[in-house]
C-alpha cells in the first residue's frame, strides 16, 4: 500500500505542562481539558487532523512524562503508546515531541530516549510566545542540527505554528521508519551519558533569558509561605463560599420565578389531569428544582478555572503537602482530590499519576469524600430552606459558612479515612511532594468562559440524560396505583413509590428520614442532585396545595431541623453515584475494593446522620 495514502498516526509526546492537550486541541479542534498543572491528561485521546493539502491523520494526545522509564500507569500509557505496545495498535508514524521552549533542561532527554526509538520526529517548541517575552535565545539551526529533528516553534494557546507544524509531520510521514522500535531501558551509565549529553546540547544552543520570569518567584514568595499561604489559601476558600450564595441569589431567583412562571403557564394551557401533573408536577417541578442551582455551579467552577489557569493549583498542592503526608496520603493525591471537587469521577481516574498501587488505592478510596459539584443542589436547598440568610461576625453570610463547613467536613474526613485506611491495610512511609510548579500565567479570558460553557453544557446535559428520565420513573410510581375510592389520605399514599417508601422507612427512621427522603434517595442513588429532583416531585404530587410553591420552603414546613442536618450529613458520606462506583471497579480493577467503599461510605454516612440526628433532637432541633 502506498504510504501516502494510509492514514498516519501521530503521537504527542513530552514533559508535563509543556502544551501537548493545548496543542492537540489546535491540531484537531478538540475542547480536551487543558490546565496550568502537571497530570491533567491520564489517558490516551485521539483525533483527526486535516492538513490543507487535503490529506487526514490520526494524533494521539498521552499523558505528559519525563522519560520512557514508565513509573505510573499514566506514564505507561504513553510509553506503551510510543513502542507500539497498545493491544491492536502499531507504534505511531511519526513522534511530536512538544516541549516547554522555557524548559528545555528536563525534555531534552526525553527527545533523546524518544530518538532512540527510531520514529521519524517532529519537535514542537512550544510555550514560544513566554520564550520571547522572556527573551530567551534559543540557537534553532544549531539545536536542529545538534538532534538532527524539525523544530517548529508554536504557541498552542494561540494556534501559532499549527500550518507549519502539521506541514512538517506530512514530511516525516513520508519517511520510512524502521520497523522494530529499538527502545530498552537504560542502565546507570547510559543514563549518566544521556544526562550529559542533554547538558552539552543545553549549554551548545540555549543562552539563559535576559528578562528571566521573577514574578513566578516573587508571587510564590508570598503564597508559598509557610504561615502567610496557608492562611491565603483558607481566605481564598471562603471567598469562593461567600461568593457561591451572594453572587447567585439574585440569577437564582430569576430562574425560579421562571420555572414557577412556565408552571403557572403550562397547567393553565392543559387540561386537568395526567398529563398536566406530569408535565407541571413531575418535569417543570423535578427538572426545575435543580436547574435553579446551575448559577452557584458556575460561580464555584469560575474560581477552580482561574485558578488552574493562573497555576495556583500546584501551590495549594504544594501547601497542603504536609498536613496531607500526615494522614497518609501521597503527595500526588492532591490533584486527584482536588479534581473530585467537580467530580469524583475524573478523580479517581487522576489517580493514575501516583505510581504506588497502595497510595493510588487510599487516594481513589478517599475521593469521593470531596465535595463534588453534585452535591451542591442537595446543600444548598437544604441550606436555603433551613439557614437564616443573616450576617454574622459583621463580615460573613452564614449560609456561605454552613457550606465552607460541608466541604471542610469532607476533606477532613478523607484526611481520616486515609489514616485510618493506612492504620488497617497497611503501613510504611508516604512519598513526600513531586510536582514541578508551573510558571504562573495570566487566565486567559477567552478560555475560561469556554470551559464554563463547557460546564454548563456538562449539567445541562445530565438534567436532560439522567434527571428527566428519573423523575418520569418517579412520577409514574408516585401517581399509581389510584387510591381507593373512600381513600382518606393524600394519593401519594397508595401509589408505588408510597410503599416502597413506608416499607424502607423503618431503616431511616433511627435517622430522621421522613418516608418522602426514602423515596427521593432511591432515584438518588443514580447521582446525587436526583434527590433533589425527585424531592421536587413527591412534594409536588403529596402536597397539591403548594404545588406552585418553591421546594426549599416546602421543605421548610415539613421537616425539622434535626432531619434537614441528618440529611446533609448523610449527603457528606453516601456513595450515592453509580458511575463513580463503576469507575472505582474499573481503576482499582477490583471488586473487594469497591465494596469496602461502599461499605465504609454508607456506614458512615448512617452513623453521622444518627448522631447529628440526635444531637440536634437534643438541642432542641426536633
Ligand atoms: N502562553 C502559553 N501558554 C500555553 C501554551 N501552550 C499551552 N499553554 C498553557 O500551558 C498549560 C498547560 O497546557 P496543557 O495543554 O494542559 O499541557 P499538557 O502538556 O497537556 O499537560 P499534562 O496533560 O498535564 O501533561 C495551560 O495553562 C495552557 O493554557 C503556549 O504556547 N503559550
Ligand atoms: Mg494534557
Amino acid at each position: 500500500m502506498d504510504v501516502a495514502l494510509k492514514t498516519a498516526r501521530v503521537a504527542l509526546v513530552g514533559n508535563p505542562n509543556s502544551g501537548k492537550t493545548a496543542l492537540f486541541n489546535a491540531l484537531t479542534g478538540a475542547h480536551q481539558k487543558v490546565a496550568n498543572y502537571a497530570g491533567v491528561t491520564v489517558e490516551r485521546k485521539e483525533g483527526l487532523i486535516r492538513a490543507t493539502s487535503g490529506r487526514t491523520m490520526s494524533v494521539l494526545d498521552l499523558p505528559g512524562t519525563y522519560s520512557l522509564r514508565a513509573r505510573s500507569p499514566d506514564e505507561e500509557v504513553t510509553r506503551d503508546a510510543v513502542l507500539g505496545r497498545l493491544a491492536g495498535e502499531t507504534p505511531p508514524d511519526v513522534v511530536v515531541c512538544v516541549a516547554d521552549a522555557t524548559n528545555l533542561r528536563l525534555v531534552l532527554r526525553l527527545i533523546l530516549e524518544l530518538k532512540a526509538v527510531g520514529r521519524p520526529m517532529v519537535l514542537a517548541l512550544n510555550m514560544y510566545d513566554i520564550a520571547q517575552r522572556q527573551g530567551l535565545r534559543i540557537d534553532l539551526e544549531r539545536l536542529r542540527a545538534e538532534l538532527g529533528v524539525p523544530i517548529i516553534t508554536t504557541v498552542a494557546t494561540r494556534k501559532r505554528g499549527i500550518d507549519d507544524l502539521v506541514a512538517a509531520i506530512e514530511d516525516q510521514a513520508a519517511v520510512a521508519a524502521v520497523t522494530e522500535s529499538q527502545w530498552r531501558s537504560p542502565d546507570a551509565a547510559e543514563l549518566r551519558t544521556a544526562a550529559r549529553e542533554a547538558e552539552r546540547i543545553m549549554k551548545a544552543c540555549v543562552r539563559p533569558p535576559e528578562r528571566p520570569d521573577t514574578l513566578t518567584g516573587r508571587i510564590d514568595s508570598v503564597l508559598l509561605h509557610p504561615v502567610g499561604g496557608l492562611l491565603i489559601l483558607f481566605a481564598l476558600l471562603f471567598v469562593m463560599f461567600q461568593a457561591v450564595f451572594s453572587w447567585a441569589a439574585p440569577v437564582m431567583d430569576g430562574i425560579e420565578a421562571g420555572i414557577a412562571w412556565l408552571g403557572g403557564l403550562v397547567a393553565n394551557v392543559l387540561p386537568d389531569g395526567l398529563l398536566q401533573s406530569l408535565v407541571v408536577d413531575g418535569v417543570i417541578s423535578g427538572v426545575g428544582s435543580v436547574l435553579v442551582f446551575l448559577p452557584q455551579i458556575l460561580i464555584l467552577f469560575l474560581f477552580i478555572i482561574a485558578l488552574e489557569d493562573f497555576g495556583y493549583m500546584a501551590r495549594a498542592a504544594f501547601l497542603m503537602d504536609k498536613i496531607m503526608g500526615g494522614a497518609g496520603l501521597h503527595g500526588r493525591a492532591f490533584i486527584p482530590l482536588l479534581s473530585s471537587f467537580a467530580c469524583a469521577i475524573p478523580g479517581v481516574m487522576a489517580a493514575r499519576v501516583i505510581d504506588s498501587r497502595r497510595d493510588r488505592l487510599t487516594t481513589i478510596l478517599v475521593a469521593p469524600l470531596m465535595t463534588c459539584s453534585a452535591r451542591i443542589p442537595v446543600y444548598t436547598l437544604i441550606i436555603a430552606a433551613f439557614i437564616p440568610n443573616e450576617t454574622v461576625w459583621g463580615f460573613a453570610n452564614l449560609q456561605g459558612l454552613v457550606m465552607f463547613g460541608l466541604y471542610a467536613a469532607g476533606i477532613v474526613s478523607a484526611l481520616i479515612v486515609s489514616l485510618l485506611i493506612r492504620k488497617v491495610f497497611w503501613r510504611g512511609a508516604v512519598e513526600p511532594f513531586m510536582m514541578e510548579l508551573p510558571a504562573y500565567k495570566t487566565p486567559d479570558l477567552r478560555s475560561v468562559g469556554f470551559n464554563l460553557w463547557l460546564r454548563a453544557k456538562i449539567f445541562l446535559t445530565r438534567a436532560g440524560r439522567i434527571i428527566l428520565p428519573a423523575v418520569i420513573i418517579l412520577w409514574v410510581l408516585a401517581t399509581f396505583p389510584y387510591p381507593p375510592e373512600n381513600a382518606t389520605l393524600p394519593a401519594i399514599d397508595y401509589s408505588f413509590a408510597g410503599m416502597l417508601g413506608r416499607a424502607l422507612e423503618p431503616i431511616f427512621a433511627p435517622i430522621g428520614f421522613n418516608w418522602q427522603m426514602v423515596i427521593a434517595l432511591i432515584p438518588g442513588m443514580a447521582a446525587r442532585e436526583v434527590a433533589v429532583a425527585a424531592l421536587g416531585t413527591t412534594y409536588a404530587i403529596a402536597d397539591a396545595e403548594n404545588a406552585t410553591g418553591l421546594l426549599a420552603s416546602t421543605l421548610a414546613s415539613h421537616w425539622s431541623l434535626a432531619t434537614a442536618l441528618s440529611f446533609l450529613a448523610w449527603y457528606i458520606f453516601a456513595p450515592q453515584c453509580v458511575a463513580t462506583l463503576g469507575v472505582v471497579r474499573r481503576e482499582t480493577n477490583s471488586l473487594k475494593w469497591t465494596w469496602i467503599m461502599i461499605g465504609y461510605m454508607f456506614g458512615l454516612a448512617y452513623l453521622a446522620s444518627f448522631a447529628t440526628y440526635h444531637v440536634a433532637v437534643a438541642l432542641g432541633g426536633g
